[in-house]
């Protein structure tokens, strides 16, 4: 029997993504890289500090450092010394004196706050004595040992993905280097007679392959050591072999189009014949015919062939299975509230991803509407969208000032 294209019983995305959750757990391999090397890597371990960031009390600011309660007294204290970044003073502050000290320099011994120097006058020259005109609360201006980080607190949990803040963070606790998670090796695979490499002239009923370009990206930009065993004819035969060759290879197999009802569709047959098959047929639009299941060694994610299914199903279930993979602290995808700018076409029984353009009108207040034609095989709904517009699966047509949820596409990124 054919499936009509809003089939009863589907499988509503959150739950496709729980039964993922419950059979994949994370790959063990882990290797050492160096923290200049590390951006986008999954950390395997804890990083604890071995230090306190910053280690040692020191100013905040270029200026004098003195004891506070002197300047309740007196507002001219006797100058004995200079603190540098990286040169402390060696002496220890009296009752009466000053030091002259950097930013980042040590608070010399006995100081307990530092005035800036544009709240100073030097009163002679060479400078002997610096009078005050700011009276400082003990503290003033010094950063404390430990203030940022530590010694022995967590640092980053394992499962972090390393962005440039956290490698500086790394770096101010002095590790060189981290225990990351091993890179996923993900096979790719376009099936279809009719697909053709851009590069080559098109014959009657040919399209250029274009779905394996932004996979492929998308799979880098993850991090994962992306295989590709290019197109595969619509030959049970030979989706047959290529599926158990990149099976043996990778961790995870993503194929695209043949995954539906058609009578060359035959990517489920060889998910049955190499594995099993955990679901197929997802209640997302576009995306429905999605098939996730496990091949011999490797899972296995099919993809419809259509462009824009292929790229949401890749961004809603095959990036949590990444994650899933690498241990990787989930990422949930930003949703916010928007204001629908016009009324929205919407068919009860699947959950919409409709490619959107947000803007934000001079009040803040965000607005969206659908980007063009929203058949799942225009590329360019989504390629000159900003976000996804969600309308859940039960929900019918939106009528324009309907609030609406959005996911907007910078924090789909990695
Ligand atoms: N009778 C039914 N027909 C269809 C149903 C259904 O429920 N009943 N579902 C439709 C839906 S929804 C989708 S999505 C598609 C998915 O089908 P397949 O995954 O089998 O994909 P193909 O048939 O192989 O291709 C669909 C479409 O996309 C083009 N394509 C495929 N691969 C690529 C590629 N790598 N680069 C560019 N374009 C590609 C292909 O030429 C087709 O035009 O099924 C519906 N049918
Ligand atoms: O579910 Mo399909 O709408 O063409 O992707």
């Amino acid at each position: 029997m054919i499936a009509s294209c809003d089939t009863p019983g589907l499988l509503p995305l959150s739950q496709a993504l729980d039964k993922m959750r419950d059979v994949i757990s994370a790959i063990s391999g882990q290797e050492q890289c160096e923290l200049m090397q590390a951006n986008g890597r999954i950390l395997a371990k804890d990083v604890i500090s071995a230090v306190n960031v910053p280690p040692s009390d020191n100013s905040a600011m270029d200026g004098y450092a003195m004891i506070a309660a002197d300047l309740q007294q007196t507002d001219t204290l006797e100058l004995v010394g200079t603190a540098f970044a990286g040169i402390p003073y060696s002496g220890t502050v009296q009752s009466g004196q000053c030091v002259r000290i950097m930013t980042g320099a040590v608070i010399p011994i006995g100081a307990d706050a530092v005035v800036m120097q544009e709240n100073t006058v030097t009163l002679n020259e060479p400078a002997k004595h610096i009078q005050f005109t700011q009276f400082p609360k003990v503290g003033n201006s010094i950063r404390n040992a430990g203030e940022d980080i530590r010694q022995g607190a967590v640092v980053l949990r394992a499962g972090t993905r390393l962005k440039p803040a956290h490698l500086s963070l790394l770096a101010s606790v002095g590790v060189p280097r981290v225990s990351v998670v091993r890179k996923i090796k993900v096979g790719l695979i376009a099936t279809g007679d009719e697909l053709v490499s851009p590069g080559n002239t098109l014959q009657s009923g040919q399209i250029f392959e274009s779905n394996r370009y932004a996979l492929h990206a998308m799979l880098e930009a993850f991090g994962a050591h992306v295989i590709d065993f290019g197109i595969v004819e619509d030959k049970l035969g030979s989706l047959q072999r290529t599926f158990e060759k990149a099976d043996e290879q990778c961790d995870l197999v993503l194929s695209c189009g043949g995954v539906s009802v058609g009578d060359a569709d035959y990517v489920k047959d060889v998910l049955q014949s190499l594995g099993e098959v955990n679901f197929w047929k997802v209640a997302i639009k576009p995306g429905k015919p999605f098939a996730f299941g496990k091949l011999a060694n490797a899972w296995f994610c099919g993809l419809p062939g259509n462009p824009v299914s292929s790229y949401v199903t890749f961004e809603q279930l095959v990036k949590p299975v990444l994650e899933m993979l690498s241990g990787q602290i989930p990422n949930a995808p930003l949703i916010l509230a928007a204001t629908a700018d016009c009324d929205i076409r919407k068919v009860p029984g699947r959950a919409d991803y409709q490619r959107g353009i947000y803007r934000v009108d001079e009040t803040g207040q965000l607005f969206v509407s659908p980007n063009g034609k929203q058949g799942s095989g225009v590329m360019s709904s989504i390629a000159h969208a900003n976000c996804y517009i969600v309308l859940a699966q039960d929900a019918g047509s939106v009528a324009q000032g309907s609030t609406v949820h959005i996911q907007p596409f910078t924090s789909l990124a990695y």
